[in-house]
């Protein structure tokens, strides 16, 4: 999704005359939200410039509305492991501060107290609806970058060196070195120390504004979800950015001159960055200033909210100008979002050795979760909270870069199957199954740097280009087929030999073909029509022509009129003696017709022309829609040729059933095609529906009824637990 921007216009100050303001909230049209900003040229006051937002909040706008509309819908996604970053942008005096802190009383109050607010009222709900089975932890950072300097803002000045706190990118994240973080109870904790942080900001007396912010204040609340060994840590970022000044304006002094200098290096430099990634640049400055390098824009996963705060006087023209031109820039700015993974913090199981013979290749990762991925830092952490319950918080312990001697372990190879909850109902892998042989190891347990320079570690073969070509050829393949029919499974394939150790590069190669192909599947029908080709091939490569009609048959509709697809139905349709009614009268084929040709390439199809078909239009439509009906009738009715009706429940609808039913967010996250997103709402639909018998989920199409649902993701959720099954 991309970055989402708002603009506020704050209201007139004092000695602020109506007469002045510029600066007006419109809509695109009458009955619409307010989302155009229109300020006029000011060459030329005739003529009005318009400038397009999310969402416009005009002068009286209190703090609620705004905090309502913009920030409080994606608390739930904080607690599903996304991260939120909000950042108020704008020129000096336009109401950032206001804007991102507020006032004192409650209805002043700006985004960040009521972030909070809202993060400890749904922390202790989670706790209270899972009977404590669900901790939530809640812990502050809060720094300023001052004059291109980090300062920890939870520490006394007294305690400041001159060069300020480092940066380092770790996991694709940029941290700062020696951070202190504060656990937080509730809220009047976290006003105790947010008030006290705020007296160590520099702000100083302005010509703008008599209570300027000299620095860029960020705060980052921590947000660690424990439920029983699984550790979920998201991050929401609250950022009150200092606003450029223009020098010709503000008769700033030497000190006041240098701070300006600094803030407005730092705004060019994230204006810069701004264009550079709406160019589709390559270079992206972000490392001129470092907080862009904090800001990440585009760079980091999760949501990003950007607040424009505009002051609505002439006085202001030029500078809302520029400040409207870079920020209806950063709407195009595409950020990836993607939860953090959960960790489990159980020590690490020894029954699966790093590079066994049970290794035979890199499994396959919940798709929703290949981003963004954090270290085993968090489980270890966690593992040695739990073991000294007592230790208070400690300061430096997050983003120290010194590893506490046993801080590896979750990440040592043996950790394997530490991705997996702990007690499933359901045996869904063979890593589920007691002293069954692990083939799929965990994300854990796969080598990452530093398991890559443990001495017991085994070396890293080296795989020529070919073979590295051969198995993601495979692994493709493999991910193709997770959704195909349950074709006779070869008897225990083998495993290239080369694949019992795959080089990191294979793995990230691997990675990103598997979210291509999951994102380009659903964005694209046409891709779903391949993937069906592909299955049937597959079947009849084992022999299936049945599932293989079926398969050619649900890819008709991907591909109308196609008539080398037509023709390879009518065959097998002939082959299976199943010539009857429903069949076209007269499918002709292309000119190769005659070949049996049923191992051509099926990549090649195309949309249907009118030359692929010799047949008058009243039959071929009358084809496409029997086609299309027996396509929709069978993807309801079966899945890779198995009934998914409500006739008599067969062991995977029960099993599907039973996990639906079981409303643990993790098993029912563990569905194939479940994001956390999905499998929250279903969560949250059946808490709605009691716990007794009524509430249950009876049969798949009670299931495909729910809200969120739909046949699709019930067969996608079905095959994923075919696939699994037949794996175990
Ligand atoms: N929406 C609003 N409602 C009422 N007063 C506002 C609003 N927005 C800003 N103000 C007032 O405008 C003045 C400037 O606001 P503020 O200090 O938040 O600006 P700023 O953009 O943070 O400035 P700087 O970048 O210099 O720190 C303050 O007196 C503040 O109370």
């Amino acid at each position: 999704m991309s970055v989402r921007v708002v603009a506020r216009i704050r209201p007139l100050l004092e000695k602020e005359l109506d007469k002045d303001v510029v600066v007006h909230a419109d809509r695109v049209e009458e009955g619409r939200g307010l989302t155009v900003v229109k300020i006029p040229n000011p060459k030329n006051e005739a003529e009005e410039f318009s400038f397009a937002f999310n969402s416009v909040y005009p002068q009286a706008t209190p703090q609620e509305p705004l905090f309502t509309a913009e920030v409080a819908p994606h608390i739930k996604a904080l607690f599903q492991g996304v991260d939120v970053t909000i950042f108020a942008y704008g020129v000096t005096g336009t109401g950032k501060t206001h804007t991102m802190r507020g006032g004192l009383r409650l209805a002043e109050r700006g985004v960040i107290p009521r972030l909070l607010s809202n993060v400890f009222r749904r922390g202790k709900k989670l706790m209270k609806d899972t009977n404590g089975g669900t901790t939530v932890d809640v812990a502050l950072s809060y720094y300023e970058i001052y004059n291109d300097k980090v300062y920890d803002l939870l520490e006394p000045p007294e305690r400041r060196t001159a060069s300020g706190l480092p940066l380092r990118e770790k996991d694709g994240k940029t941290i700062v070195v020696g951070l202190s973080e504060r656990s937080c109870e509730d809220l009047k904790d976290f006003e105790r120390l947010y008030i006290e942080a705020n007296t160590n900001r520099v702000t100083a007396s302005t010509k703008l504004n008599a209570h300027s912010s000299r620095s860029h204040a960020i705060l980052r609340v921590k947000v660690t979800q424990t439920t029983g060994d699984m550790v979920k840590e998201s991050t929401a970022s609250a950022i009150d950015l200092a606003g450029s000044e223009d020098n010709r304006r503000t008769d700033n002094g030497k000190e006041r001159l240098v701070e300006s200098a600094a803030i407005n290096k730092s705004l060019f430099v994230l204006s810069q960055c701004i264009d550079a990634i709406s160019r589709g640049d390559k270079r992206i400055p972000y490392r001129e200033s470092k907080m862009t390098r904090i800001l990440s824009l585009g760079q980091n996963s999760g949501i990003t909210i950007m607040i424009l705060n505009l002051a609505p006087i002439r006085s202001y023209h030029l500078d809302t100008l520029s400040s409207l031109n870079v920020s209806s820039r950063a709407k195009r700015i595409e950020v990836r979002e993607i939860e953090n993974e959960v960790v489990f913090k159980q020590p690490p199981r020894t029954n699966s050795g790093f590079g066994g013979a049970g290794i035979n290749r890199q499994p396959l990762r919940l798709l929703t979760n290949a981003h963004n991925v954090h270290s085993g830092a968090i489980a270890a952490k966690a593992a040695e909270k739990a073991e000294r319950p007592d230790k208070p918080v400690k300061l430096f312990s997050v983003y120290t870069d010194k590893k506490p001697a046993h801080s590896v372990r979750p990440l040592l190879p043996q950790a394997a199957n530490s991705s997996q909850p702990r007690q499933p109902t359901l045996t869904r892998r063979p890593s589920d199954i007691p002293d069954a042989p692990s083939s799929r190891p965990s994300k854990l347990a796969r080598p990452t740097q530093q398991t890559l320079v443990r001495p017991s570690q085994p070396p890293q073969i080296s795989i020529s280009a070919a073979q590295i070509e051969a198995m993601v050829e495979k692994k493709v393949a493999e991910i193709l087929a997770s959704a195909a029919p349950p074709a006779p499974p070869p008897a225990a394939a083998p495993s290239a030999p080369a694949e019992t150790q795959i080089s990191d590069e294979v793995k990230r190669r691997l990675e990103a073909l598997e979210r291509r192909i999951d994102n380009e599947s659903r964005e694209d029908g046409r891709s779903e029509g391949l993937r069906l080709l592909l299955q049937a091939r597959q079947a009849k490569e084992h022999g299936d022509d049945e599932a293989a009609l079926g398969c050619y048959e649900a890819a008709l509709p991907f591909f109308p009129g196609q008539a080398k697809l037509m023709g390879k139905i009518e065959r097998l349709r002939g082959k299976l003696g199943k010539m009857g009614a429903e069949t076209p009268k007269r499918m002709v084929r292309r000119g190769d017709d005659d070949d049996d040709d049923d191992d051509d390439d099926d990549g090649e199809y195309q949309d249907g022309t009118e030359a692929d078909v010799e047949d008058d239009g009243a039959v071929r439509k009358a084809a496409r829609v029997k086609t299309a009906r027996r396509k929709k009738a069978s993807s309801k009715a079966k899945v890779c040729g198995e009934s998914v009706g409500d006739g008599p429940a067969s062991p995977r609808t029960r099993q599907l059933l039973e996990i639906v039913n079981s409303r643990d967010l993790a098993l029912i996250r563990g569905l194939h095609g479940f994001g956390a997103k999905k499998a929250q709402d279903l969560v949250d639909h059946l808490a709605l529906k009691g716990d007794d018998e009524v509430g249950r989920v009876a049969s798949l199409s009670q299931l495909r009824m729910l809200p969120g649902m739909g046949g699709r993701a019930v067969e996608r959720a079905y095959e994923g637990l075919a696939v699994a099954v037949a794996a175990v």
